[in-house]
């Protein structure tokens, strides 16, 4: 690009951040200088390819979404938490808040992520124990009691059985009397990666999508701030992905979404800014940063080239990032604070809109409530004193870092490539009725062939690990100090007798005529190809539970069995 234009960019952004609202801080260094909001070529400079760089707020969004970057508001201190009753969750979300926590972040235990109710013999021993047990509308009621659900954002993070427990989050709010217009928060209900990498499917695809596009549907036409998508690549990345592995299969699969929308019939500019990301932060500082920026750029141009999206919200990736729980280790826990404050560093320094900084005790439980709040004060520390929120996209123009950001944009392109290939020879003569990527990324499902590609990463890295070519401190280098005592928490099984004998209390005290029909009207809505969401609410507002809504869909759409891989 030259001088000129790279000038007029200057200057259009220049006037996009003078126009815009600035937090009332400080935005000097520690020694008291002046830094600008954000940097570019120097004046007179030409730089090749500024195009594909820009400025912060500018298409194709490298540098952030925001003129203002972090000037503008910094990032959400989104802390994931759940455990035992919804009680003792609320009591903990109390605490994140009163200590600076910015929005809430839902943990399910294994029988709700399996769509199972806390009586169930399946749920024998795990109920309430990596996360908060919920089973019907009450249980959310008191999970939310005094956090005013129409003000407070909350991420929920559940996939499988996603769209009955939001409709339960959605009775709760009303019975907050908050008007359901306003809820603005995250469900994840992206079931792609749970057949790709994390495992916790309930039906077959098929009809588990036609249960999302339900979901999106509602959600743009009566909840328009809220994003009933979450697509993850978390989950991909901690099962042993790249990272170019983790950001093409997640973006797949987020056009994978943007297919399904479009398939209804609904508008992009209107469906595509209720998708949002969700990446992991892996301790390798720079790979990572330059992952962050090639997915908004990514995003970006596919979404106004590929899918016709006009307004930058359609076309803007805004995500939320979780720092390595696989990078932690159980040898020298307390270095995992270390580990946690590079990886949240190098989120921030991508841009991220939203930030889980894990504690330094998740190899070995949930985290204590001490090891909780050093996690939640590693980001205030971040945000508070290191400047970084000063400056947007401080890396951009780094040969290191735009070369990292151009080569992981390069393997991804050519990894959708390959799932699109896939989808080809999967319907040669005819598209699937969704859309191209969409046929690939089942196809790769069903033929176990991204969880192949994972394992393989995952096989790579082991070996490595193993030879001593990389190391990990506590692991295969600088071994042998000192165990420390933690503090663990543990979750008393009282937990699951109470939650039983609750529940079997609600049962008897619920109109079992009101939940009988409502489940009724619900498989008639599954039968006709009606919109689900409605039949659902009414079920979650008569405490039909999780389990009996998430029974009658398995008998009517079948379980999914993953193909066997070897
Ligand atoms: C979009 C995100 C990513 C973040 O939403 P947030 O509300 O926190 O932030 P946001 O939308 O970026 O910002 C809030 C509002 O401020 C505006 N805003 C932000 N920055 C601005 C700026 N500089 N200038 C002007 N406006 C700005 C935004 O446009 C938005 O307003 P408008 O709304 O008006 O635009 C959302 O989806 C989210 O919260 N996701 C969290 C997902 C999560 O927690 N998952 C947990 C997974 S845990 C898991 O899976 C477990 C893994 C495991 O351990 O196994």
């Amino acid at each position: 690009m030259d001088a000129e234009a790279i000038a007029e960019g200057r200057r259009r952004w220049q006037a996009r951040y003078d126009s815009a609202q600035k937090r009332a801080a400080d935005f000097t260094t520690l020694s008291g200088d002046p830094v600008e909001p954000a940097y570019g070529p120097r004046p007179g400079d030409t730089y090749d390819g500024f195009e594909r760089i820009g400025w912060p707020g500018e298409y194709p969004f490298t540098r952030g979404l925001y003129p203002t970057g972090y000037r503008g508001r910094a990032w959400t201190i989104r802390q994931f938490a759940g455990f035992g009753n919804a009680q003792q969750t609320n009591e903990r979300y109390k605490m994140i808040l009163a200590a600076g926590g910015g929005g809430l972040s839902v943990a399910f235990d294994m029988p709700t992520l399996m769509g199972r109710d806390s009586d169930d013999p399946r749920s024998l021993g795990e109920v309430g124990h990596c996360g908060v047990a919920i089973d019907s509308a009450a249980d959310m009621e008191i999970l939310f009691q005094d956090i005013p659900l129409g003000e407070v954002t909350t991420s929920m993070t559940i996939s499988g059985p996603a769209v009955p427990v939001f409709c339960m989050y959605l009775v709760a709010a009303e019975r907050q009397g908050a008007d359901p217009a306003v809820l603005n928060g995250t469900l994840q209900t992206d079931i792609f990666k749970e057949y790709i990498a994390q495992k916790e499917w309930l039906f077959t695809p098929e009809p588990h999508l036609r249960l999302i596009g339900d979901l999106m549907e509602h959600c743009a036409r009566d909840i328009p701030a809220y994003k009933p998508l979450s697509v993850s690549g978390y989950h991909i990345r901690e099962a042993g992905s790249t990272a170019a592995q983790e950001l093409a299969y997640t973006l797949a699969d987020g056009f994978g979404y943007v297919e399904l929308g479009l398939s209804r019939g609904m508008d992009v500019d209107v469906f595509a800014p209720g998708l949002s990301f969700f990446f992991d932060a892996h301790v390798d500082f720079f790979e990572e940063i330059a992952k962050f920026r090639a997915a908004r750029r990514i995003w970006a141009r596919w979404l106004r080239d590929v899918y016709g999206a006009r307004s930058d919200k359609a076309q803007w990736l805004r995500f939320h990032t979780q720092t390595a729980g696989v990078s932690l280790t159980a040898q020298q826990p307390y270095n995992n604070v270390v580990r946690t404050a590079v990886e949240a560093l190098a989120a921030v320094l991508g841009g991220t809109n939203s930030l889980h900084t894990n504690a330094l005790d998740e190899t070995l439980a949930l985290p204590s409530e001490r090891a909780a709040e050093i996690a939640l004060r590693t980001q205030q520390v971040l945000m508070e004193e290191t400047g970084v929120a000063n400056v947007a996209d401080p890396l951009g123009g780094s040969w290191y870092i735009e070369q990292l950001t151009d080569r992981i944009e390069a393997d991804a392109e050519k990894i959708f490539e390959r799932i699109k290939e896939r989808g080809r020879l999967a319907h040669p003569d005819e598209q699937h009725p969704i859309g191209p990527m969409t046929s690939g990324i089942l196809r790769g499902i069903e033929d176990g062939w991204f969880t192949g590609e994972i394992a393989e990463s995952a096989f790579r890295y082991q070996r490595s690990l193993e030879k001593g070519d990389k190391r990990v401190v506590g692991v295969n280098v600088a071994e042998g100090s000192v165990t420390e005592d933690l503090e663990i928490l543990r979750v008393s099984h009282e937990v699951e007798r109470d939650q039983i004998s609750s529940l079997a209390r609600r049962k008897e005290a619920r109109d079992e005529g009101a939940v009988r029909s409502a489940l009724d009207a619900m498989l008639s809505a599954a039968r006709d190809g009606s919109n689900m969401i409605g039949p659902m609410l009414d079920a979650a507002r008569a405490e039909a539970t999780l389990g009996e809504i998430c029974g009658v869909l398995r008998d009517e759409w079948g379980v999914y069995t993953e193909p066997p891989g070897f």
